[in-house]
């Protein structure tokens, strides 16, 4: 829903804009929801506005705000926020980037990386199971348009997600349905003040030309609530093809020894938007990976697959075996990983050492699949099996669970099979 309709005054009245945020949030509410604020007009705005939506509920309200130290100012900045919540009587945290490594690379998407981790392990450690963030129906129609730029397919068009999970905290963005101007409005009307980003009018950053360049559109008819119909509409293509999806692989996919697998014959007959999906959501699975490979290189892989041929992607083998396709680890990405037993082994596997002792957990690699006698037994190629993990001693194979020599041991995946299903619904 956008909500466009003006009052006397010329904009959504403080009423109006609680109403509308109120029926972002359907009961039960949280306990506590963490609020997500930069300092700019729009978080500003979502941090009194839900202050306001939950004066009556047990709703706990907790602000945070990352100073990511790439302007000198930032760190005032952030302490401004906090005497805007210190006034609301909020709890706020300062979240401070670069204590790391030093950044290479792009640096914007590096910050927003950043930025969501700090924020959903501020979450996760006060037990906040909601984020709110302050992203605007404008912020939507921008997001589109440079999308449209990218020749996005139809998840790219869909825009960002008014909801979606991030390490176990769920991310929301109540003001979708917003305009940012009502937001200004509102905080002017209130004699509230908030911090305007000089970068805001920095022409070097894609963000702030398309901005701008919204504002020709619209003269075109191209409006901002035109960009966020498409987005939903798209969004409502986006879950159609998920379900679809999904159904495809309960009929055409299993997962074995940690590896997805698809029956070659009817993968080769589905289209081209269905087969993508399967194969990104499998390298996603595989890898534990959270971004989806370009889009070139997976249309590639999957044209090979097709044609049973075999090839590396995302840290994953894409592999043509007889009658199947098999998504496994790259066994380069994982020569190195060891571990004691118990430990999460590759991010994806527990191995339980039953009544061996003094063992290390290693992929079995070429020469650990041959010293297994029973593997063939197994029914997975060799190098499926050369990736998953097995229990060595001072150079000697003790077990390797997955290829037929258990010795007493397991190896149980972190990630279930019903998790790569589920992928399928929600991207
Ligand atoms: N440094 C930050 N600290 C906390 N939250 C942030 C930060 N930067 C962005 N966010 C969250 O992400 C949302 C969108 O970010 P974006 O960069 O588009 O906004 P902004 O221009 O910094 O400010 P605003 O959206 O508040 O006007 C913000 O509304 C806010 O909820």
């Amino acid at each position: 829903m956008l909500l466009t309709q003006p009052n006397a005054a010329g904009g959504l009245g403080r009423d109006d804009l609680v109403s509308a945020l109120r029926q972002q949030f359907t009961p039960p509410l949280p306990a506590r929801i963490g609020i997500a604020v930069s300092g700019g007009g729009d978080s500003v705005a979502l941090m009194h506005l839900l202050k306001d939506c939950f004066c009556d509920d047990p709703v706990e309200l907790m602000v945070a705000t990352v100073d990511h130290q790439l302007r000198p100012e930032s760190r005032q900045e952030a302490e401004e926020v906090a005497q805007m919540a210190q006034q609301l009587c909020l709890r706020h945290d300062i979240l401070t980037w670069g204590e790391g490594p030093e950044p290479t690379g792009n640096l914007q998407d590096q910050a927003r990386r950043a930025r969501f981790a700090l924020l959903t392990a501020w979450a996760r450690q006060n037990g906040i199971p909601v984020l709110a963030l302050g992203h605007t129906a404008d912020d939507q129609a921008e997001t589109v348009i440079m999308r449209l730029k990218r020749a996005a397919g139809v998840n790219g068009l869909a825009g960002m997600a008014r909801r979606r999970t991030q390490d176990g905290v769920s991310l929301q963005r109540p003001l979708l349905g917003l305009r940012r101007s009502d937001l200004r409005h509102y905080l002017r009307a209130m004699g509230r003040s908030w911090i305007e980003d000089p970068s805001n009018e920095d022409d070097t950053y894609d963000r702030i030309k398309t901005r701008k360049a919204l504002a020709v559109l619209e003269d075109l008819g191209l409006t901002v609530p035109a960009l966020v119909t498409v987005a939903q509409n798209m969004g409502k293509a986006q879950t159609a093809l998920g379900w679809y999806a999904f159904l495809t692989a309960r009929d055409l996919a299993e997962i074995k020894a940690g590896a997805v697998v698809f029956e070659l014959r009817k993968f080769r007959t589905l289209p081209d938007e269905i087969s993508h999906r399967l194969m990104v959501q499998a390298l996603l699975w595989v890898s534990g990976g959270q971004y989806a490979p370009r889009r070139q290189p997976m249309i590639e892989a999957v044209a090979i697959a097709q044609r049973g041929g075999s090839s590396t992607l995302a840290g994953c083998r894409i592999l043509s075996h007889r009658d199947k396709i098999w998504i496994c680890r790259e066994a380069a990405t994982v020569q190195q990983a060891a571990g004691d037993p118990g430990e999460v082994w590759d991010q994806r596997w527990r191995v339980f050492a039953g009544k061996l002792e003094a063992c290390e957990v290693r992929p079995l690699g070429a020469a650990g699949v041959k010293l297994c006698p029973d593997w063939r037994a197994e029914g997975c190629p060799a190098p499926v099996l050369e990736v998953t993990p097995s229990l060595w001693r001072e150079g000697n194979l003790m077990a390797a669970p997955l290829a037929g020599f258990a010795n007493g041991c397991s190896a149980e995946p972190i990630n279930s099979a019903e998790e790569f299903f589920a992928s399928l619904l929600s991207h």
